[in-house]
């Protein structure tokens, strides 16, 4: 199943009109797909690169030195290092009962380091010390704001796509509440993939409102088919385009209209079809959208379809992912305590 790619280069420089066809053809990719790929979002790729080096020197530091800047021991704040085995999603995905049991979750193979925007009222980042990566913390700093101003092209396209004023997200969205992932898959046997005892991240939605993702060329990405639940497509992206997917709460907003579409990492299909036995380590970085704590998430009332009833209550966008986030941090054995309360 191919997913499209998107020049989104004329909400720079195009006329309204151009922007509202393209916001349209954004609406119905996501509408369809949940996914799109984008070219020409405005993220430099000289900028692309330099984030992944960033990425590749942080995660090569010993770990001793990584647990300098430590997540803390519960999901929230979603600040700071997190070692392989801290953030399970297939707790998240309620992907372990069999047959009535409640199996003991997988672990997500994976190492992150999360941050927020730097004037957060309520959190702080967690950061290295400066002597340890020195220019990491400035670099990082200028690529949350970068893709701010990515997300706020994005989302007046797909306003246009919706019928709405380009600026109608932006109320919605002015605190820059993000959270920026850098995540690291280190290598593994594929036979653990495929057989299901190993993950490197499985099956979930996103919680917030779009997320801007990065990915190196390991590949690994697949997407639930919409029209077959379980069903998963690989997506590809060439170097430089930017995948999106709608979250949670773009899907709360839209009564379901855009779906927050479930996607994980498995083996790719070129190292399906060469056999490979060790998978090489994936970089990937993800800048997850969200909306103000204090905006609601329930169905909005300019997205309702004429007729349809709202099938999402207010709640605000911070009591909802405290709740989303809830089950997916913390250790092996607390993870498969939680799992029995989902
Ligand atoms: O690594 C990837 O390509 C996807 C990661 C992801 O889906 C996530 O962190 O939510
Ligand atoms: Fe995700």
């Amino acid at each position: 199943m191919a997913f499209e790619t998107i020049d989104l280069g004329v909400m720079q420089i195009g006329t309204l009109e151009d922007q509202k066809k393209v916001g349209e053809a954004i609406k119905n990719a996501l509408e369809r797909q949940g996914f799109l790929k984008l070219t020409n979002h405005g993220i430099a790729p000289e900028m692309i690169d330099e984030l992944f080096a960033w990425s590749k020197r942080f995660f090569a530091l010993p770990d001793e030195v990584k647990a300098r800047a430590p997540h803390p021991p519960t999901p929230t704040p979603n600040r700071g290092y997190s070692a392989v085995g801290m953030e399970n999603t297939s707790v998240h995905g309620n992907l372990g009962k069999k047959g009535g049991k409640v199996l003991p979750p997988l672990i997500d193979m994976k190492e992150c380091f999360d941050q927020g925007a730097a004037d957060d009222e309520l959190y702080n980042n967690i950061w290295l010390p400066e002597s340890d990566l020195p220019g990491f913390r400035a670099f990082m700093e200028s690529y949350f704001e970068a893709g701010f101003a990515c997300q706020q092209r994005i989302l007046s396209a797909v306003a246009l796509g919706l019928g709405l004023p380009p600026t109608a997200f932006d109320r919605l969205h002015y605190k820059r509440q993000n959270e920026l992932r850098l995540t690291h898959y280190p290598p593994i046997e594929a036979r653990q993939l495929q057989d299901g005892t190993k993950t490197r991240i499985s099956e979930h939605t996103d919680f917030g409102t779009i997320t801007l993702l990065f990915q190196d060329s390991v590949g690994g990405l697949e997407v639930e088919d919409h029209t077959s639940v379980g069903t998963f497509h690989p997506i590809e992206s060439e170097r430089y385009e930017m995948i999106v997917n709608i979250g949670d709460c773009f899907q709360r907003w839209s009564n379901g209209e855009l779906r927050s579409t479930r996607h994980r990492v498995h083996v790719s299909q070129r190292d399906l079809q060469n056999q490979s036995e060790f998978l090489p380590g994936r970089y990937s970085v993800a800048y997850f959208t969200k909306p103000n704590r204090d905006a609601s998430v329930g169905s909005m009332p300019e997205l309702l379809k004429p007729g349809a009833q709202a099938i999402y209550s207010d709640l605000t966008a911070g009591e909802f992912v405290l709740q989303r986030s809830a089950t997916t941090y913390g250790s092996y054995e607390s993870a498969g305590e939680k799992q029995t309360k989902l």
